[in-house]
């Protein structure tokens, strides 16, 4: 077993810990990131699998994603517009394919009624609430002990509008039912893309992507780190000082398969779902143990198919498909840059994607393409390459996107979620208010990160860069 000292230790590769030790790294410290995995990028991975390049897992920008583009453009990274030409489609409440044009599903007026004032709603609590402290709010206890389903049957007498309403929350991003997350949850997650307004509009959410994928965010930090970087060494042991104060700097020891690292302050860069894989010497405090087993993740199977040409923009169509009700419930154009071939990309969620893991990989394939043919016609039935993620069996993720608390969680422990324990801080997606479950959001908070070690430290690179959260 080796032995290193470093100032700082990370654990995890992801944009978080991979922008934290860069970060760090710039300011003068040195810097050891262990990583679980054989490669960098976590729950980004750009692959090619059967001759056609695939993001198995994060990879679309929007516009006010502004820490992931400006961290893009310093690693000289260069975006792509999804393709939007043409008609969406929305499967109605028969299941029927309906095309239709702009922001609005054709559903009923009555429906459409409904649904509008379910996103004023929301909208008009995001804006009051803000991604910053949710738990804080006059109302977060209210809205935290109702779940987002019976909060949206409360305030809409409407089955299709509320099904529509939950599906952008709960399938499309929390990727939990919308009964096992709370109403509280549902505006944290659209207070930190802006607004409810900005979340369903996939014209804006899915704005961009990255040219060559978006795992090379983590690729190219990587780099810079050089010979700092340890795969293959998920850490096992953590070693810390009890009864020193939070977030201010000690002597950890991080213990992993091939390397032990001494050093000042350990960042725990994993998600939330993962904090207990490690063992703590000592344990940590009581309510860190209480906490972190009200984070998990959600699950969700993000199914590509590759076809020899993008037929469906030959019939006027932009690719863009929703539906509540079926097991594929949203379906997007994810063709690469100058790629002549035609990519769909599909999402099958929560308690569906269950039911599909139950089915042999041949009867899952056929629903799913069959689900997709539903809403595009027979020649979805065809890809020359078909491939689905399974980050639910990934040991070092356990699902996908990204973790939430549980019903009542949020305003229950929301505010200890960043607090330091001892030399030990904490760096997710997870974790963040803007950019909250996204790439965008893994580099803010691998940014604040090192800022609160940097301000804990009184360097003097602080001065200038110290803008953002105080350290604990
Ligand atoms: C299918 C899918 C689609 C997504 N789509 C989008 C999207 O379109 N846009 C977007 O912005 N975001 C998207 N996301 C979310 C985005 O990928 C994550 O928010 C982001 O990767 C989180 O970064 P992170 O560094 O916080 O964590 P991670 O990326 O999870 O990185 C954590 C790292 O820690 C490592 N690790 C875990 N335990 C240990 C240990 N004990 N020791 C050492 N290492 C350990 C893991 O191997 C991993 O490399 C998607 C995610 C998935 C899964
Ligand atoms: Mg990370």
């Amino acid at each position: 077993m080796q032995s290193i000292e470093r100032d700082v230790v990370v654990v995890g590769a992801g944009p978080s810990g991979l922008t934290a030790a860069h970060r760090l790294r710039q300011a003068g410290l040195r810097v050891a990131v262990l990583e679980a995995r054989d490669r960098v990028g976590g729950r980004t991975w750009t692959d090619t699998i059967d001759g056609a390049m695939l993001e198995i897992g994060g990879q679309w920008v929007s516009p006010d994603q502004t820490a992931l583009i400006a961290l893009l453009d310093e690693l000289g990274l260069r975006t792509f517009a999804r393709y939007r030409e043409g008609e969406n489609i929305y499967l109605d409440a028969e299941g029927r394919p309906v095309r239709y044009c702009g922001e609005t599903f054709p559903t009923s007026e009555r429906t459409r009624a409904e649904m509008d004032k379910l996103i004023a709603l929301l909208d008009e609590l995001a804006a009051e609430i803000g991604p910053h402290e949710p738990w804080a709010h006059p109302r977060a206890r209210e809205l935290d002990t109702v779940s987002f389903h019976h909060w949206l049957r409360a305030n809409s007498d409407d089955e299709e509008a509320c099904a529509n309403i939950g599906l952008f929350i709960a399938g499309g991003m929390l990727t939990k039912p919308a009964h096992a997350f709370s109403a509280l949850q549902a505006i944290l997650m659209a207070a930190s893309a802006g607004s409810f307004s900005n979340l369903v509009d996939e014209d804006f959410i899915l704005d961009k992507r990255v040219v060559g994928g978006m795992q090379q965010v983590s690729e190219r930090l990587a780099e810079k780190l050089g010979d700092d970087v340890f795969l293959g060494n998920p850490v096992r042991t953590l070693h810390w000082p009890e009864g020193e104060e939070a977030g201010a700097p000690g002597r950890v020891r991080a213990v992993a398969d091939g390397v032990a690292v001494d050093a000042r302050f350990a960042v725990l860069a994993v998600p939330p779902n993962l904090y207990s894989r490690i063992s703590y010497v000592p344990p940590l405090p009581r309510r860190q143990h209480q906490m972190h087993q009200h984070q998990s993740l959600g699950l969700v199977i993000k199914v590509h198919a590759v076809y020899d040409t993008p037929f469906w923009r030959e019939e006027g169509l932009s690719g863009t498909c929703f539906g509540a009700g079926a097991l594929v419930q949203e379906i997007y154009d994810n063709t690469n840059f100058e790629d002549p071939r035609g990519t769909l990309v599909a999402f099958v969620a929560d308690e569906k994607a269950d039911a599909v893991f139950e089915l042999s990989a041949a009867e899952r394939k056929a629903a799913i393409l069959s689900s997709m043919a539903g809403y595009l016609g027979e020649k979805a039935l065809n890809p020359v390459v078909y491939y689905e993620s399974d980050w639910g069996s990934e040991e070092w993720t356990r699902g996908a996107y990204a973790a939430s608390y549980d019903l009542g969680g949020l305003h229950r422990y929301g505010k200890d979620q960043l607090t330091p324990v001892g030399p030990i801080l904490f760096s997710s997606s997870d974790l963040a208010a803007e950019g909250y479950q996204h790439v965008d959001g893994a580099v803010r908070m691998g940014e604040d990160t090192a800022r609160r070690i940097l301000d804990a430290l009184g360097s003097p690179a602080t001065a200038t860069a110290a803008s953002g959260a105080p350290a604990h």
